[in-house]
């Protein structure tokens, strides 16, 4: 069993509105995939149902080989979501390491997340004095320091430098590398280049699962922007044939 998540006619409803509507997904295991989607297209909803939060109408989400939300899966799933999840009167230090706690990870794991998001040097600041660019690398550094076997990151780099996004994205491909899967939604195009794979999603539907190469030529254009654009038209309803 190599998916580290399994997606099967997923159907979720929020409020009176059908947000995901027969979504069908494979997230390959080391991996890093990319999660994107014009504003409100349900990125978030997808990641939520994902991480065993989100209440679903209809299909099945399989997360390492479980129900997502399981028990099990409680230490084997890291979730960043958009809103940063630290406190703010404790240090960045003693927040990583009070998570690093919570899944039996000591203080060097701690460190180590810490300085994997670039923030050795505002390690002993309070978070409620960060920018909120490093307010949001404090959250990743604990959505990360439980090493988990999945991490689920909900625009991790939004609000970061080049460098920084740059930095980022090398930790997420090492931690692939090491047999982890991520999954990252961005309204970036240069970091829809970086993924293995892509997920496209516009109105709930999923109109894309493939890799970035094979996104380009099923949109006959090299630009990935100009890929998804085109992906997305020929979505609309009275629009055929349109990215071949
Ligand atoms: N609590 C809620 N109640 C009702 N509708 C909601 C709720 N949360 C989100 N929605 C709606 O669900 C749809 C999908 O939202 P979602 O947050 O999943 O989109 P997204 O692709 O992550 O957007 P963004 O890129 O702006 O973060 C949107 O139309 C949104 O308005």
């Amino acid at each position: 069993m190599d998916d580290a998540i399994a997606v099967r006619s997923l159907v979720v409803n929020r409020g009176r509105r059908r947000v995901l509507d027969g979504i069908d997904a494979v997230v390959p295991r080391g991996s890093v995939t990319g999660l994107l989607g014009p504003s409100g297209s349900g990125k978030t909803t997808l990641m939520r149902a994902i991480v065993g939060v989100q209440v679903i109408a209809a299909g099945t989400v399989t997360v390492l080989g479980q129900p997502a939300g399981a028990a099990a899966l409680r230490h084997r799933v890291g979730y960043l979501t958009q809103a940063p999840s630290v406190y703010a009167d404790l240090t960045v230090r003693e927040n990583a390491r009070y998570f690093a706690a919570l899944h039996g990870r000591g203080h060097v794991e701690a460190d180590r997340a810490v300085t994997d998001v670039g923030l050795a040097s505002a390690a002993r600041q309070l978070v409620g004095n960060l920018s909120g660019g490093q307010r949001s690398r404090a959250s990743l550094a604990c959505a990360l320091v439980g090493e988990p076997e999945l991490v689920v990151l909900d625009e991790p780099t939004v609000g970061q430098d080049p460098v920084l996004r740059a930095d980022l994205w090398a930790r997420f491909h090492e931690l692939a590398a090491t047999g982890k899967t991520l999954l990252v939604s961005s309204h970036v195009m240069d970091e829809a280049a970086r993924c293995d794979r892509l997920l496209l999603i516009r109105d709930g539907r999923l109109i894309a699962d493939d890799t970035p190469d094979a996104v380009r030529a099923a949109a006959g254009v090299e630009d990935l922007d100009e890929a998804f654009l085109r992906l997305i038209k020929a979505g609309e309803p009275g629009r055929t044939g349109e990215a071949s």
